[in-house]
């Protein structure tokens, strides 16, 4: 296989036959996260504890990869309602990467595994070893 597998302690559950992250050279692929804390089955409350949920995951498994929030270089966001949603994701969004800028897509979906009403794919980048 291609370079290595990340699984985060505390990390979300996988919804099927993935890994948190993959590392290949110093690139670090995330794979799509939602809000769903590890164990949680429940939907957040809100659009906005949705959003902060995703948020709480990337940043355990950048922990988990020696990474913060400052090695994201591309975010892709998915959004069932960008109508209703977008401004939130923009807000909250701006909390945690405003001051980091990284390249970013946002799309809007039909629908996201488990209800969910966002995802985001992100990929950061390791420091040299
Ligand atoms: O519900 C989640 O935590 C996010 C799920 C993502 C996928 O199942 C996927 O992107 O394939």
């Amino acid at each position: 296989m291609n370079g290595t597998e990340l699984m985060a302690d505390g990390g979300p559950d996988p919804v099927a036959a993935y890994p948190h992250a993959r590392r290949v050279g110093n690139f670090l692929f995330i794979s799509g996260l939602g809000p769903h804390k590890r164990g949680e089955r429940e939907l957040p409350a809100t659009f906005a504890d949705e959003v902060h949920g995703v948020f709480y995951n990337l940043k355990v498994i950048l922990e988990a990869a020696g990474l913060g929030l400052e090695n994201v270089v591309d975010v892709t966001g998915f959004l069932t309602d960008l109508e209703t949603d977008f401004a939130t994701y923009n807000a909250i969004y701006a909390e945690y990467l405003g001051q980091i800028r990284p390249a970013r897509t946002t799309i809007q979906v039909s629908a996201l595994p488990r209800g969910i009403h966002v995802e985001i794919k992100v990929l950061a980048v390791c420091p040299a070893d």
